[in-house]
């Protein structure tokens, strides 16, 4: 099995439904998040405020050709597809999934202290720019092989249906 990798926009599920798949797929999950903080020994919160953005994206671009291309769940960040380089990879290497969520869905999901604790870009930005952030990325996100709209799923339901649409492309 080539590696599943999940993108789209903060809050989309892609941790949450990860962790589910790669149970139902036995198969290990790699959050690009947690591998990139491992990796530096700091959260993403303190990489973003000691080293800025652009260094993030430096180590989550290589966390990302860091993980296995066989048999795995590799769970990324919302913003790692900006870089062409990593969508190309990733497509080249696996099979890329998108969580489509509309953003009133994402925001109120967003929306407790300890999720936007996690995520710097939603400490330091207005919900108009968050907002921007989504509609300048749509692009991006809609060059993955499938997509999977996730507004009225629950994550296990979310996961049903990546399974389904895998075995319809006779993927898994
Ligand atoms: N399908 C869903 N329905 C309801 N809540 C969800 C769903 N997917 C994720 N969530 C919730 O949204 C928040 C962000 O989920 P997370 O998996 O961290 O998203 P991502 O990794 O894409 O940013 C969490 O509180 C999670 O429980
Ligand atoms: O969209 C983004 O730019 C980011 C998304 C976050 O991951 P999630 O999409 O898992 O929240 C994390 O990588 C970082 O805070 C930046
Ligand atoms: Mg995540």
């Amino acid at each position: 099995m080539n590696t599943i990798y999940l993108v789209g926009f903060m809050g989309c599920g892609k941790t949450s439904v990860g962790r589910e798949l790669s149970k139902r797929l036995e198969v290990p999950p790699y959050d690009v998040d947690s591998t990139v903080e491992k990796d530096r020994g700091q959260t993403i919160r303190e990489i973003f405020k000691n080293e800025g953005e652009e260094a993030f994206r430096n180590y989550e671009s290589l966390a990302i050709r860091q993980l296995p291309v066989q048999h795995a769940v590799v769970m990324t960040g919302g913003g790692a597809v900006v870089r062409e380089e990593n969508i190309t990879y990733m497509k080249n290497n696996g099979i890329v999934i998108y969580l489509k969520t509309s953003f009133p869905v994402l925001w109120s999901r967003l929306m407790t202290e300890e999720e936007r604790n996690k995520r710097p870009i939603l400490l330091t930005s207005t919900r108009e720019e968050v907002q921007k952030l989504f509609n300048d990325r749509s692009s991006h996100y809609e060059k993955s092989d499938i997509e999977v709209i996730t507004d009225q799923l629950t994550t296990e339901e979310v996961c049903d249906q990546i399974l389904e649409k895998l075995s319809r492309l006779n993927i898994q």
